[in-house]
């Protein structure tokens, strides 16, 4: 199926596909009225042929004529069928065909779902984000996924639309209704005291409604927890505890960094001649692992092409299989779309970015894994995970995933940082910067824990990076990887 929302990319396509749309619709219309308009002359010359031949009453008589008209119904029963059956017009409809996953319930269901996690991670109320038709969609959805706080806060924000806007088409009150009392069974709310909404009297609706809803937000998370009276902390509650929501509040509110002795900027020439008169602008962020960021060191051109390189090959981002083996599509812990690189694009004007690579952070690329692009889409996020992989696992060829080097491709915000929740650290990388950290430790190779760190999730706007993972082998380090054996 089409995920749409997926990228930037893709929502981009998916309006390029609907103005396609809109173009197939002018041009199915445009040849409707020609069509129309060629039955009605058709149909008038017929008429004129008839009125002709009636005048000679003595047509029937003359067989030759009788003849005449036979032929002549025939020909006008195909010319007309011909009109009716609309062939022309059918033809231009089949560019819509085509593009039948454009009208699948699933695009909205899964930009349903991001949403809502956005809400869920963000702790953002319905009556921020709500349109009215909307509103009712977002509550269908959440009733048909088991998710009765969703039904709630969304039917109701609905049902508020409903009031203070009229009723548009699209607000049912019987139809809110149900949902209301269906799922406040399922959160607990003892809806049982009050009276049975029915009847087709939307004034009575309004004096219930209003009971009901107030109500309902004084008695709703009775079951959940005792003092708790607001659907917000509802919101606050699912985002857990421990580091999603140490990563929740980096995302949401950033941090304020002090300088401590470790937070210095230079320029740095690494000892390279050549660096002298264009020295890397180097920040750093943390010791422990170290983190750093590079700024400038991705140029517009360069950003350009990448971007180019990337746009038609998409893929949508999947996550490492629990066993290591496969890779599967889980939204819930990354959603975005992905391209690797590949040596079949040969792009030269990478080899400059490896030798730039090596320069900054001292290590090989030799042994690193292709290019990642990546592009965020709709709630596009990345939780919070470690790049090295568990060493039974994946590090056969090269050993393991030594350092990240991430390249912004875009300015980003707040819900866009790369967030370290076990640090308490957000990396304030601008579009041209690289971020680069150590996921293992540099004495033994063993998983640095507090490396681990995920992209928050996108409120807006248009994230892309760029990753390149290098690897542990033919870097200089005090342990040998493949026997396990330290050096130094
Ligand atoms: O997008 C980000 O900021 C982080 C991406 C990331 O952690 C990864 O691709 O492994
Ligand atoms: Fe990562």
């Amino acid at each position: 199926i089409q995920r749409w929302h997926t990228s930037q990319i893709m929502l981009t396509k998916l309006y390029d596909v609907q103005n396609d749309h809109f173009n197939v619709l002018d041009n199915y219309a445009n040849l409707e009225t020609k069509r129309l308009e060629e039955l009605k002359n058709y149909v008038a010359a017929v008429y004129e042929w008839r009125d002709n031949i009636k005048t000679k009453k003595q047509f029937l008589h003359d067989h030759m004529d009788v003849f005449k008209v036979m032929t002549q119904m025939l020909q006008h029963y195909f010319q007309i069928d011909d009109l009716i059956k609309n062939k022309k017009s059918l033809e231009a409809f089949k560019d819509i065909d085509e593009h039948k996953d454009l009208s699948g319930e699933h695009i909205v269901l899964l930009a349903h779902r991001a949403l809502r996690r956005l809400q869920l991670f963000y702790a953002i109320p319905a009556s921020d984000m709500s349109a009215a038709c909307e509103c009712c969609v977002m509550a269908k959805y959440c009733l048909e996924g088991n998710d009765p706080y969703g039904v709630l806060d969304w039917a109701v924000e609905a049902y508020g639309k409903w009031e203070s806007e009229g009723r548009p088409e699209c607000v049912d009150p019987d139809i809110l209704n149900y949902y209301i009392v269906s799922s406040s069974v399922y959160t607990g709310f003892n809806f049982m005291n009050l009276i049975i909404l029915s009847g087709p009297n939307y004034q009575e609706y309004t004096e219930k409604f209003e009971r009901y809803y107030r109500l309902m937000k004084n008695e709703l998370f009775e079951l959940e927890k005792e003092s708790t009276t607001d659907i917000m902390e509802v919101y606050e509650y699912s985002i857990g505890h421990g580091y999603m929501k140490d990563f929740r509040n980096l995302c949401k509110h950033g941090v304020s960094r002090t300088l401590t002795k470790y937070s210095k900027c230079r320029y740095q020439t690494n000892n390279l001649f050549y660096r002298i008169l264009m020295p890397f602008k180097e920040e750093d962020i943390n010791s422990e692992p170290l983190i750093k960021i590079y700024h400038d060191v991705l140029y517009d051109d360069e950003i350009l092409k990448i971007k180019t390189l990337a746009l038609e090959n998409m893929k949508d981002a999947t996550v490492k299989s629990v066993d290591g083996k496969g890779d599967s599509l889980i939204e819930k812990t990354r959603s975005g779309q992905v391209y690797w690189i590949s040596k079949v694009d040969a792009v030269e004007y990478l080899d400059a970015l490896d030798t730039r690579i090596e320069s900054f952070t001292g290590f090989s690329t030799k042994t690193a894994e292709q290019y990642q692009i990546v592009n965020y889409g709709l709630g596009g996020h990345y939780l919070p995970h470690h790049d090295s992989f568990a060493k039974a696992i994946n590090c056969l060829q090269f050993g393991n995933r030594l350092v990240t080097v991430l390249f912004y491709l875009t300015d980003v915000q707040n819900d866009g940082y790369t967030s370290f929740p076990l640090l308490n650290i957000i990396a304030p990388a601008e579009k041209g910067a690289a971020l680069v950290w150590n996921n293992l430790h540099m004495s033994n190779g063993q998983k640095f824990y507090e490396s681990l760190h995920g992209s928050c999730p996108l409120l807006k706007g248009n994230k892309w990076i760029m990753t390149r993972w290098l690897y542990e082998e033919g870097q200089h380090l005090p342990y040998d990887w493949k026997n396990n054996v330290q050096i130094i």
